[in-house]
């Protein structure tokens, strides 16, 4: 069997199945030979192709293209379509003249997987720089590590916490915990053998400098198909909020509030919080507790300080008169209504307005301040025009509300208007650890007041006012030092420069027992429980009652937690 192709068809058949555009040319331009790939290139037939030059396809050759060299160039084809295509030329003869045979290959689906391999390489790259910037920007530390705990990648945060140990990519948290107990090494680990988030972890960090208190969250990281690659941890530096916590635990006052018992900082909390929003507050607790100054704290706290702050004692006035105090009046509304006037709710446009003794207003008057209440609308006695007002109530009381509704003196609707947030005051004799700080801060007035050298109180005299039962709370406190200062001369404050009916009342009632106390209020109880989130044992030890008791007097008075209603 002859196996021989026939050398002819062979060539042809490489021609045209080769893979590359090829044209046989003659020196002079004219084309000789074009295989199908060729032709389809410019969709000519073979012989318009023949017909043609090179010049006319656009593929004229530099005069010394070298054989074997490879070119790009920008091919324009009918209908003005670009192509990049590679050329090569291979020297060849035809009848006895030189020639070339042009080689082609098209460029285009190259360079565009090229440019798409490229564009994806430039999205990688913005999407790890955008993470590192993040990463780097994040105020708090970021430490990534792999399974090995070698570190992949740290912030610069994560870098000046850990100074010391400088830890950077590469270091390896297992060694440095062997060498010198790097905290951080637990909760990497136990992420990683656990592959389960550790969430708020507070460490103590000693770096060099001062120690750092810092709370971590270490995040196990994984694959698409579930597999551990490593470990994320973020640590944010808590030590300032730690420090803050310190100087208000350690704190002796809220502002002119003095007071440093544990009832006293739960109430400057409180007011803190109270300040920052814009509900009514009703304060309660017995004459004397310091309601007015935490309201004044209230309004000086929040952003209405810009505002005035205009007080009203209630029970000072007549109904008539506090209604025109009030809401003011216009000339002629009433007999010796001879000009307009304008009531403290418009006086307190744009603040807050206290309302003291509450308790103590009339049912016409309590309807009229409800109407306010709830739409912040108002008229003038005598006047049918209507007002606004933007102004914050902070109402007081010392009398017991609830029983007031019960007794049809005052409505259950105004009453739940006002106590929107409720704070109440404890009695002094309910935090006697306040009265040292509370005599320190009136010896001091006073001294500028009366212009006496009195430097403090003897140690009998202080056992004696943290004995006394004080049913005037502060204010009776305060004026007992000021008896003092009046009488004594300078040095310490004696036994005798205290008021007579202090000194018999201490003789003969060492000091007020619990079961003598009388009974507590709902508000004092609501009061109390608003305080401390509704737990029932610390808000029995602020009312100085039992938790038993505590839980009777809720369910006689119809006392439920509001967060337990609300949920169900
Ligand atoms: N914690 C305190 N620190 C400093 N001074 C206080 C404190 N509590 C009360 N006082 C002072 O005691 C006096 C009485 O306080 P305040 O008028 O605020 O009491 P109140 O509860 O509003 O009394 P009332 O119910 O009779 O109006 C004021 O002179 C006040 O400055």
């Amino acid at each position: 069997m002859s196996s021989e192709v026939p050398r002819k068809s062979l060539y042809e058949a490489a021609f045209e199945c080769c893979g590359a555009r090829l044209i046989a040319r003659r020196l002079d331009g004219q084309i000789l030979l074009a295989n199908r790939a060729a032709l389809d290139l410019w969709g000519v037939n073979k012989d318009r192709m023949l017909d043609s030059t090179m010049d006319e396809l656009g593929l004229e050759l530099p005069p010394f293209f070298p054989s074997g060299r490879e070119m790009t160039l920008s091919l324009e084809l009918p209908g003005g379509v670009m192509r990049q295509m590679e050329m090569e030329a291979a020297p060849m003869e035809h009848e006895g003249l030189p020639a070339a045979l042009i080689v082609l290959r098209d460029l285009s689906p190259r360079l565009r997987s090229e440019q798409t391999l490229r564009m994806a390489a430039l999205e990688i790259d913005r999407y790890r720089q955008t993470m590192e910037t993040i990463i780097e920007h994040i105020p708090d530390a970021v430490i990534a590590a792999g399974p090995d705990l070698r570190v992949l990648k740290v912030n610069a945060p994560a870098g000046a916490l850990c100074r010391q140990c400088s830890i950077t990519t590469g270091t390896d948290i297992r060694a440095l915990a062997e060498e010198s107990d790097c905290p951080l090494y637990g909760p990497l680990q136990q992420a990683l053998t656990s592959n389960r988030s550790v969430e708020e972890y507070r460490l103590s960090l000693d770096c060099g400098g001062d120690p750092q208190t810092v709370v971590c969250s270490a995040k196990p990281l994984t694959d698409k198909q579930g597999g551990l690659v490593g470990v994320v941890m973020v640590l944010r530096d808590i030590s300032r909020l730690v420090d803050m916590e310190k100087r208000l635990d350690e704190r002796m006052g809220f502002g002119p509030i003095v007071g440093k018992s544990a009832l006293m900082r739960s109430i400057f909390a409180r007011i803190e919080q109270f300040a920052d929003v814009d509900a009514t507050v009703l304060l309660t607790g017995e004459s004397g507790t310091g309601k007015d100054l935490i309201a004044e704290s209230i309004h000086a706290t929040g952003p209405r300080a810009k505002g005035p702050l205009v007080k009203l004692n209630c029970a000072a006035l007549s109904e008539n008169l506090l209604e025109s105090e009030l809401f003011g009046h216009v000339r002629g509304a009433f007999t010796g209504a001879v000009t307009d006037k304008t009531g403290r709710i418009q006086a307190a446009e744009g603040g807050t307005l206290f309302l003291d003794e509450i308790g103590d207003i009339s049912p016409h008057t309590q309807l009229r301040l409800l109407r306010f209440l709830e739409s912040k609308e108002y008229e003038r006695v005598g006047e049918s025009h209507t007002r606004k007002a933007d102004v914050r109530i902070i109402a007081a009381t010392n009398a017991n509300l609830t029983e007031g509704i019960r007794e049809g003196r005052f409505r259950a609707d105004l009453y739940y208007r006002l106590r929107v947030m409720i704070l109440h005051v404890p009695p002094l004799k309910e935090r006697t650890e306040d009265i040292p700080l509370l005599v320190d801060r009136f010896i001091k007035l006073f001294r500028g007041v009366h212009g006496k050298e009195i430097e403090g109180v003897t140690g009998e005299v202080m056992q004696l006012l943290l004995r006394y039962s004080w049913p005037g709370n502060v204010r009776e406190l305060k004026h007992t030092i000021e008896h003092a200062f009046v009488v004594g001369e300078g040095g310490l404050i004696q036994r005798n420069h205290l008021p007579v009916e202090f000194r018999e009342q201490t003789e003969r009632e060492p000091a007020m027992s619990r079961s003598r106390r009388r009974d507590v209020t709902a508000e004092e109880i609501i009061g109390a429980l608003e305080q401390t989130n509704w737990k029932k044992a610390p808000a029995a030890r602020i009312l100085g009652i039992g938790r038993t008791t505590l839980y009777m007097k809720m369910e006689s008075m119809g006392i439920v937690d509001r967060r337990r209603a609300r949920r169900g």
